[in-house]
C-alpha cells in the first residue's frame, strides 16, 4: 500500500465554547485504504470525520491542520455516506435525478450522458432494473434499496475520501455486514479510501486496514488493524476487544466497566485512568503523549504491559 497521504491531519483540535470534544489528534488517510476511527459514543469520532468534510457545527471552534483541504471540493474529491440514508437523499426528486445532478455539477457532461452515469451507478450497487428504478422517489425505495443509493451518490464522482459515519446503525447484523461489503466493493472500483466511523470493533476487524482508536477525544492507539486487533497496546483497546466473542474463550463476555468522562469534566492525567486496571499514579496526573511502540502510535506509559486479556479478569462495575 502506497504510505504517502491522501490527508494529513495535525494536532486537531474542535471545542464548544471553550470546551474541547477533540484534543489533538494527529493521523494521515493514505490513498484507496480503509480506515476506521473507532471508540465509544462521545469519543469524538464524528466530529473528526465532519471536520475533514468541512461540515462542523457552526459553534464549533478549531484548531490544528487538515491538508489539503478537500472540504472546498465536497461532492467531488470527499463525499459523505450518513448514519441516515434517507437525509442524503431529496424526497422531492427522482433518485436518477439526483445522481445526475451530482454527476453535472462536477463535471462538463450532458444531460443524456449524466442519466447514464446515473443509470449505470445504480446497476452497479445492486438495484434491480436500475434504469426503470432511476426515475422513482426514494420513497419509492426500500430501506436497503435507499442504502444502495446512498452509496451510489457518494461514489459516482470517483472521490479521492469517502467518509462514512455509522453507516449501518440502524440496520440488522445481516444488513451491516451487507452494507459495509458493498460500501468495501465501490470504494475500491472507484480507488477511493474509505474512513469508516463506527463503534464495532468486529466491522473494524472485517474491514479496516488501519484503525484509529479514540477516547475522550484523544488517539489511545493508531496502527495496522491487523496489529491491534491481536496485539492491543493501548489498554482501552483491550477493553474494546475484550467485548467480542472470540477473545472471551468460553467465559461470559467481559465488559469495559465504567463510562468515558463527559468532554466538560476530564480526570486529570490520562483520561482513561479511572477504568484502567493498570493505572498507576503517574497515569492519574501525567497525560500519556502519543509515542511509537510496535509499528503503531499509541498513547499510554504503561503500554509495554498490556496485553489483550488485560479485562479478562475485570466484572463489570
Ligand atoms: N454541536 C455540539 N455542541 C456541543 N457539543 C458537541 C456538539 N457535537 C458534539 N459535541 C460534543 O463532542 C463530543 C463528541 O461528539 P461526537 O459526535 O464526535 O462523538 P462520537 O464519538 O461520534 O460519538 P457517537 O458514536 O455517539 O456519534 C460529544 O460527546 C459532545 O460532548
Amino acid at each position: 500500500m502506497p504510505s504517502e497521504a491522501l490527508l494529513s491531519v495535525r494536532d486537531l483540535r474542535i471545542a464548544f465554547h471553550d470546551v474541547e470534544a477533540v484534543r489533538g489528534l494527529s493521523f494521515d488517510v493514505r490513498p484507496r485504504e480503509v480506515l476506521a476511527l473507532v471508540g465509544e459514543s462521545g469519543a469524538g469520532k464524528s466530529l473528526t470525520a465532519r471536520a475533514l468534510l468541512g461540515m462542523l457545527p457552526r459553534d464549533a471552534t478549531t484548531s490544528g491542520t487538515i491538508r489539503p483541504d478537500l472540504s472546498a471540493d465536497r461532492g467531488r474529491r470527499i463525499t459523505l455516506v450518513p448514519q441516515d440514508a434517507l437525509s442524503a437523499l431529496s424526497p422531492v426528486h427522482p433518485v436518477g435525478d439526483q445522481l445526475a445532478a451530482a454527476v453535472r455539477s462536477v463535471r462538463r457532461v450532458t444531460r443524456k450522458e449524466a442519466r447514464a452515469l446515473a443509470v449505470a451507478a445504480l446497476d452497479r450497487v445492486g438495484i434491480p432494473d436500475a434504469a426503470r428504478k432511476a426515475r422513482s422517489y426514494p420513497h419509492e425505495y426500500s430501506g436497503g434499496m435507499r442504502q444502495r443509493a446512498v452509496i451510489a451518490m457518494a461514489t459516482i464522482n470517483e472521490p479521492d475520501v469517502v467518509v462514512a459515519d455509522e453507516p449501518t446503525t440502524a440496520l440488522d447484523a445481516e444488513r451491516q455486514e451487507q452494507v459495509l461489503r458493498l460500501l468495501g466493493e465501490q470504494r475500491e472500483a472507484v480507488g477511493a479510501a474509505l474512513v469508516l466511523v463506527t463503534h464495532d470493533m468486529e466491522a473494524v476487524r472485517a474491514h479496516a486496514d488501519r484503525v484509529l482508536v479514540m477516547y475522550a477525544g484523544r488517539q489511545s492507539e493508531l496502527g495496522p488493524a491487523a496489529d491491534v486487533l491481536t496485539r492491543p497496546r493501548a489498554p482501552y483497546t483491550a477493553g474494546l476487544l475484550a467485548s467480542l466473542p472470540q477473545y472471551a474463550r468460553g467465559r461470559r463476555l467481559p465488559t469495559l466497566p465504567g463510562t468515558p468522562p463527559a468532554p466538560g469534566a476530564l480526570p486529570p492525567g490520562c483520561a482513561f485512568a479511572p477504568r484502567c486496571p493498570l493505572a498507576t499514579d503517574r497515569c492519574r496526573t501525567e497525560e500519556p503523549q502519543p509515542r511509537p511502540l510496535d509499528g503503531r502510535t499509541v498513547s499510554c506509559h504503561r503500554a509495554e504491559d498490556v496485553t489483550i486479556e488485560l479485562f479478562q479478569e475485570v466484572q463489570p462495575a
